[in-house]
């Protein structure tokens, strides 16, 4: 018994053993496999931090000043200043400031405000756009704007610019007018309520309405009417677009991988509303069309169905592509939906912002005031006003006055809609102000710092429009100034802008005594950059009462 016992007892041991040793064998396996991983990730992390102190210190890009911690780490980018309050500018701002016209502000990443420079990377080289724009390529659809890639911008700014052509826009001038007659005939009535009295006007507010039912009528045909409180579905676009800049602009200043950790409900919703909003009116054009070649017995694709057109706008170019010969060019739903959206944003936040600055600017200066409106007054408006119609100059007559042209520039240098600027890749090494600068660098331009640089503008700060009239004593610096940016990438809606711009001016000056609201004086300092720049709050109050000398 105790022999079986023993021997039984041994092969048990032995079999705990060989587990045993199996478990270690495993483990031992396991300690090592993990060793393996740790020295790996050390050796990564090793590598990146040597890679990156290289470049810092030794790189192609140290030789230009910044500070280092910024090229460390990215900072700018980070700083609860540039970020959580979107003053990125600010920061941008103060970096030239201490360090020059041309700084260091991330590993690879400088910024430019030396108007040569900014000549040559935006003009004479055109360099195409940085990866930074992809950020704004929602669910990887490229559009006229986001685009990075130079063949795909060709084709689809050829595509759009048929809708900006100097003929067309000229065609444009009754809808203009009609939307802008809007606003005058709702500021009367305010002023009705009031009794005839003074009252008071929200600018900011005021002028997103204009600007998006002029979008809304000129690219696509459609009657919003904001100014009245909104047709339908319409009365929700300010808050929408609001929402949209405000998350796509916190995207733009968030590197990479906190990026994509960031999602917004009220963003969310207003991109479905935005879409939602835009596919109707798409799929109602569309139906349009496919009615009316019906009744003229033409097929879709037919080349003469589509240059018979009644209106070329963008939305009708858009929707023409789906019945392209060469399938290349043909656009997907979605791909209109994303570039309509994009022109509702740009052609409304861009020059609503620009308007309500010059009001604001024009309150500030009383005697710039003055001088316009006495410019405005000289222009003879009384053959103008047929069928009861409010009467308003024509696109020609506005584009002769001196003054009122050289107000808007003076309010575009100074509060330029691009803020931290406009960055740009060369696709090779290049040498740029002395500087050699790699391939795939970010340059900002950032053409703000150029606007008020005291190299070349006299009392930069100082909203001074005389500098740009013929004879001035200290005459604007017309190289050094890039509100509508230059080369293939410049703004494909500038003429457009110009007419909303002046009219939206005019109007209001011809037909309304303006006054300032005090109190708001840190409203207006305190800007924000949300895509555009704005003031923060989103809101100026000035007084309006009719003008005893009106048309
Ligand atoms: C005061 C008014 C405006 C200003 C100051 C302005 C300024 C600019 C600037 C600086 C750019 C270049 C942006 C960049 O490189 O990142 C740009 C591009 C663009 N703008 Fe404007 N803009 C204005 C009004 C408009 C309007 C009214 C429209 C359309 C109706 C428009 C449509 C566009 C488009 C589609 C682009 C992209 C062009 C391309 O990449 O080919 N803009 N704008």
């Amino acid at each position: 018994m105790s022999v079986v016992n023993t021997s039984s007892l041994m092969r048990a041991f032995e079999a705990i053993q060989e587990h045993v040793d199996t478990v270690l064998a495993k483990l031992g396996q396991r300690e090592h496999a993990k060793n393996v991983v740790r020295a790996l990730l050390l050796g990564y992390l090793g590598y990146k931090i040597s890679k990156r102190l290289y470049l810092v210190f030794l790189g192609p890009l140290s030789h230009i000043p910044g500070p280092i911690f910024s090229s460390l780490v990215d900072v700018p980018m980070w700083m609860k200043k540039s970020v959580r309050e979107a003053k990125l500018f600010q920061t941008v701002f103060q970096l030239h400031e201490q360090y020059g016209p041309v700084v260091r502000l991330g590993v690879d990443r400088i910024s430019v405000s030396d108007k040569a420079i900014i000549k040559e990377v935006l003009g004479k080289q055109d360099f195409p756009k940085a990866e930074d724009y992809k950020r704004f390529q929602l669910e990887g659809h490229q559009t006229v704007f986001s685009t990075i890639d130079k063949n795909f911008h060709k084709h689809r700014r050829r595509a759009v610019s048929p809708a900006f052509s100097l003929r067309y826009l000229g065609s444009l001038e009754p809808f203009l007018q009609s939307c802008t007659e809007k606003m005058i005939l709702n500021i009367r009535q305010q002023i009705a309520n009031n009794r005839g009295a003074a009252t008071t006007l929200d600018i900011w507010g005021l002028y997103k309405h204009l600007a998006l039912d002029v979008i809304g009528e000129t690219a696509f045909g459609c009657e919003f009417d904001m100014i009245n409180g909104g047709i339908g579905e319409a009365g929700r676009l300010p808050g929408a677009i609001d929402h949209r800049m405000h998350f796509a602009g916190l995207r733009a200043l968030l590197p990479g991988f906190v990026r994509w950790t960031i999602s917004s409900k009220n963003a969310l919703e207003s991109d479905e509303y935005l879409f939602k909003f835009m596919s109707e009116i798409i799929e109602q054009r569309t139906e349009a069309t496919r009615a009316e070649a019906e009744q003229n017995g033409q097929a879709l694709d037919s080349p003469s169905r589509r240059k018979k057109g009644k209106r070329n706008d963008i939305l009708q170019i858009l929707i023409e592509t789906q019945f392209a010969d060469n399938e290349e060019d043909r656009l997907m739903a979605k791909d209109i939906i994303q570039e309509t959206v994009l022109f509702l944003i740009a052609g409304s936040e861009t020059t609503s912002n620009t308007i309500a600055f010059t009001i604001i600017f024009l309150i500030q200066h009383p005697k710039v005031l003055e001088a316009l409106v006495k410019e405005i007054d000289s222009v003879d408006l009384k053959q103008k006003g047929e069928d009861n119609r409010i009467p308003l100059p024509s696109f020609d007559d506005l584009k002769s006055l001196p003054y009122l042209n050289a107000v808007i520039d003076e309010t575009l240098r100074l509060r330029p809609v691009t803020g931290t600027g406009l960055p740009r890749q060369p696709p090779a090494d290049v040498v740029l102000g002395g500087y050699a600068i790699p391939k795939n660098t970010t340059i900002n331009c950032f053409t703000w710092g150029c606007h008020i640089s005291d190299k070349y503008w006299y009392k930069p700060h100082e909203f001074m429009p005389e500098r740009w009239l013929d004879g001035a004593e200290h005459p604007a610096d017309h190289d050094a100034f890039f509100p509508f940016s230059i080369g293939s990438r410049n703004c494909i809606g500038k003429n457009f802008a110009w007419m909303e711009l002046r009219l939206g001016i005019f109007a209001l000056l011809k037909y309304f005594e303006i006054g300032l609201v005090s109190g708001q004086e840190a409203i207006i300092e305190d800007l924000v950059q949300l895509v555009t720049v704005r003031i923060k709050v989103g809101k100026y109050d000035i007084t309006v009462k009719e003008r005893a000398t009106r048309a």
